[in-house]
């Protein structure tokens, strides 16, 4: 069961943003003392990185694609038991890098499992708990790799190095993941200064905040 609560997941394709707009919100929300609980995916608590880090070694290639589906919806729901679920209960707002859209896009689409069918194994592990808003940061995935590869302090992991070919296609599965959830994503133009991009998902976030209080 959720609690009170707000869930709320950032998405996009690699270097869309996702991780310095969440950083700056958080500091935000907490200077207004508003308590929030940050996390990622796939990680977050011990178990689920131990996960990440089988499943984003650059030496796995060998990885059969429903593998690493089942790996991610495995690290989701353990995250989900262990963190995420307990901080809605406690009414806390929790802000996720990534969650079930990333495996749609990813592993759905561009993996070619199919859309429906990573939904279905996802079904079982989330058990209900769908985000109450997503925030999708839209970029088109050459100016995306541009940008994470021109920042020397981040490793390319095993699904950056994948060919550009791979990155259009989680592109175009993000295109079709939107379609089928209008309602809870909203889309938010990221190729811009990182200033404006935090101001658009602020007016986003604002009813939904409101609503907390
Ligand atoms: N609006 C922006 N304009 C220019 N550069 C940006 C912008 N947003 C983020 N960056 C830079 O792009 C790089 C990737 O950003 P970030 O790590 O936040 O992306 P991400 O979506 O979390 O990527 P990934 O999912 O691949 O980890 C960083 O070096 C960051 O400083
Ligand atoms: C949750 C999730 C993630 N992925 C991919 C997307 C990225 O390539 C990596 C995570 O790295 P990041 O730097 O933290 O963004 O994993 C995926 O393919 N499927 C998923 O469900």
């Amino acid at each position: 069961m959720k609690g009170k609560g707000l869930f709320i997941t950032f998405e996009g394709p690699e270097g869309a943003g996702k991780t310095t707009v969440l950083s700056k919100l958080v500091k935000e929300l907490e200077e207004n003392g508003i308590n929030v609980v940050s996390t990622r995916e796939p990680g977050g608590i011990v178990i689920s990185e131990k996960i990440r880090h089988i499943i984003l070694n650059k030496e796995h290639t060998m990885m059969d694609p429903r593998t690493e589906a089942l790996l991610y919806a495995a690290a989701r729901r353990q995250h989900l038991v262990e963190k995420v679920i307990p901080a809605l209960n406690e009414n806390k707002i929790v802000l996720c890098d990534r969650f079930i859209d990333s495996s749609l896009a990813y592993q759905g689409f561009a993996r070619e499992i199919g859309i429906e069918e990573v939904l279905q194994i996802n079904e079982f592990a989330i058990n209900g708990m769908m985000p109450d808003l997503t925030l999708y940061l839209d970029i088109l995935p050459e100016r995306g790799l541009e940008r994470i590869s021109k920042n020397k302090e981040r490793e390319m992991n095993r699904l950056d190095l994948e060919h550009i070919e791979f990155h259009k296609k989680v592109y175009e599965g993000y295109q079709q993941v939107i379609k089928r959830f209008p309602e809870r994503i909203h889309v938010i133009k990221a190729d811009q200064p990182i200033d404006q991009v935090f101001e658009k998902v602020k007016a986003v976030l604002k009813p939904y905040l409101q609503r907390m209080v």
